[in-house]
């Protein structure tokens, strides 16, 4: 990677200040039990603090109130739903407040945008002293609730493959499980007559088989399902796939071939600041398996959100 637009933060120091650090640690990540020995690093790091909260929205809270209270990074260790949790948690801090990521999780999908290394010793290098970007994260809007992602939110059939995968399968199969559930999905899948209008006013009307809203590059266990989006564009990518042949089926699953076919100018691909969705049925999105189902659903990018870690070669624009 080119050197950042923006010059790169400094990142405070470990070693700074009493409450310099909260880690939260998800205890439910695919990869935590390989964990222990960067968990007791982390704990013994002078001005750090690690919580193990049970669940996302216990996540979100202690960050917020963390960030009230001048914590000056924050560490997510989990994978894409603990880092949704800590980034909504993060949603009003200071402009200056870092964010990190210890890839705890199956797929960890934003960490390959992010170029966080799988390996821990060497992700817990980059933490100790990587630089920070400015970037974008995702926002969806219905009647009734906001939430940000980093990295995907998928509607459609797709959505389907991440719902039926339980934490035991993910743990017994780690990302090939993504494929296994997705060959399961192919014997049903449904068609979605759909409205996304865009950022310029106008309206496509498709026949829909999958409808993908990407701030990060891959899905569903390195898919990559969105190769032009970039973490700080300040765009949101848009892949439509539309009800089609025996190949789109190929597309869903096929790690190599669904590069190979959204080149191949099949997909409706398209960058937006801004989209709205309805459709008949109402497709369900699901951000990392939290499962929205509710019309209109309107997504926004937020332009250099987050101050956040990254490795050499992420995929910023520069
Ligand atoms: N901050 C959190 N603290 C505790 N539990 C969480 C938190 N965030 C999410 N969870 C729960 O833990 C489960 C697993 O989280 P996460 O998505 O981070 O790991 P993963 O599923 O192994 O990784 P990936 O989504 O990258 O494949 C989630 O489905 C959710 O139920």
């Amino acid at each position: 990677m080119v050197p950042p637009q923006n010059p790169p933060a400094e990142i405070p120091s470990l070693m700074d200040g009493p409450v310099d650090t909260l880690v939260i640690w998800n205890s439910h990540a695919g990869r935590v039990q390989e964990a222990d020995e960067v968990r007791r690093q982390l704990e013994a790091e002078p001005g750090t603090r690690l919580i193990t909260p049970e669940h996302s929205r216990d996540a979100e809270a202690k960050v917020r109130t963390a960030c009230q209270q001048g914590v000056r990074r924050v560490i997510a260790a989990g994978g894409d739903g603990t880092i949704n949790s800590v980034i909504n948690g993060m949603a009003d801090a200071a402009d200056d407040v870092v964010f990190g990521v210890l890839p705890l999780g199956t797929a960890n999908d934003y960490c390959a945008s992010l170029d966080v290394p799988d390996d821990l010793d060497a992700a817990l290098d980059l933490i100790r002293h990587g630089t920070a970007c400015r970037l974008d994260v995702a926002e969806l809007h219905t009647a009734s609730r906001s939430t940000r992602f980093a990295n995907i939110a998928t509607g459609g059939n797709s959505h389907r493959v991440t719902e039926s995968i339980t934490s035991e399968q993910k743990q017994t199969w780690g990302a090939m499980c993504y494929l296994i559930s997705g060959l399961s999905v192919l014997a049903d899948l449904r068609s979605f007559e759909t409205s996304v209008t865009w950022d310029d006013g106008s309206t496509s009307i498709l026949p829909v088989w999958n409808l993908i809203v990407a701030n990060g590059q891959t899905s569903a266990g390195r898919i990559r399902i969105a190769p032009n989006a970039k973490l700080n564009d300040g765009l949101l990518d848009v892949v439509v796939i539309e009800e089609g042949s025996v190949m789109d089926i190929a597309a869903l699953t096929g790690r190599y071939l669904f590069d190979e076919y959204i080149q191949s100018g099949k997909v409706l691909y398209r960058q937006a600041k801004s989209i709205e969705v309805r459709s008949q049925p109402v497709i369900k999105f699901s951000i990392d398996g939290d499962l929205v189902d509710e019309e209109p659903i309107r997504f926004r990018v937020v332009p250099g959100a987050l101050q956040t870690i990254v490795g050499p070669e992420a995929v910023c624009d520069v």
